[in-house]
C-alpha cells in the first residue's frame, strides 16, 4: 500500500504538456499546496500565474491530483499519473472568458483584483467544461520554492524551450 500523505513524488516537479485538443501547458509544482504555471497556447496562451494555493493528493502509488479555484472564477482538476505518463485535464471555464479569453491574459498576479472583478460580473454560466488528456512531453525535478523556474510569459522563452533546460 502506498502512503497517501508521500506528496514527495510530485512536489518540485516541472512539467510541460500538450493537450489532445493542441493546447500547450507547464506547470510547477512549488510546493505541497502551490504551483506556478505558464500557458504557450491555447485560447489563454501567454497567460501566467505565480503563488496559485492548490489542493494536491495521492490517489495511487504514482498518480496525483491538483485542483484549485482561480481569481477570475476558473476551476481546474488534473490528474497526473507519472507511472505512465498520462495526463487529464478538467477545466471549468465561467462563460466570460470563453466570450473574451484574452481579458485574463496576463501575468495574472499583477491583476488579482481586476480579475475578482471580472469574476464577480459574470456572466458565470453557462460554465464551458474542457476535458482533455495530455502527452506529457518534459519533466524534471527543480525542487522546493524554486522561484526561477517560471519566471517570464511564455513569449519570452527562448526558440528552444524546453531543450535549453538540463
Ligand atoms: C486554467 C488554468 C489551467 C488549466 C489547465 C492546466 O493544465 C493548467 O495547468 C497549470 C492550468
Amino acid at each position: 500500500m502506498f502512503d497517501k500523505n508521500d506528496l514527495s513524488g510530485l512536489v518540485g516537479k516541472h512539467l510541460v504538456y500538450t493537450y489532445d485538443n493542441g493546447w500547450n501547458y507547464e506547470i510547477y509544482v512549488k510546493n505541497a499546496e502551490t504551483i506556478d504555471y505558464r500557458i504557450h497556447s491555447g485560447i489563454v496562451g501567454n497567460r501566467w500565474v505565480k503563488h496559485q494555493h492548490v489542493y494536491v493528493v495521492r490517489v495511487a502509488n504514482s498518480v496525483y491530483k491538483i485542483s484549485w479555484t482561480e481569481p477570475t472564477g476558473t476551476d481546474v482538476s488534473l490528474i497526473i499519473n507519472l507511472g505512465d505518463k498520462v495526463f487529464h485535464g478538467t477545466i471549468f471555464f465561467p462563460r466570460w472568458i470563453i466570450n473574451d479569453p484574452k481579458k485574463t491574459v496576463c501575468f495574472q498576479n499583477d491583476h488579482i483584483p481586476l480579475m475578482n472583478a471580472y469574476r464577480d460580473a459574470g456572466p458565470a454560466y453557462p460554465t464551458e467544461v474542457i476535458d482533455e488528456f495530455a502527452t506529457i512531453t518534459f519533466v524534471r525535478d527543480c525542487g522546493e520554492n524554486n522561484e526561477d523556474v517560471i519566471n517570464c510569459p511564455a513569449s519570452e522563452l527562448p526558440n528552444d524551450f524546453p531543450n535549453n533546460l538540463k
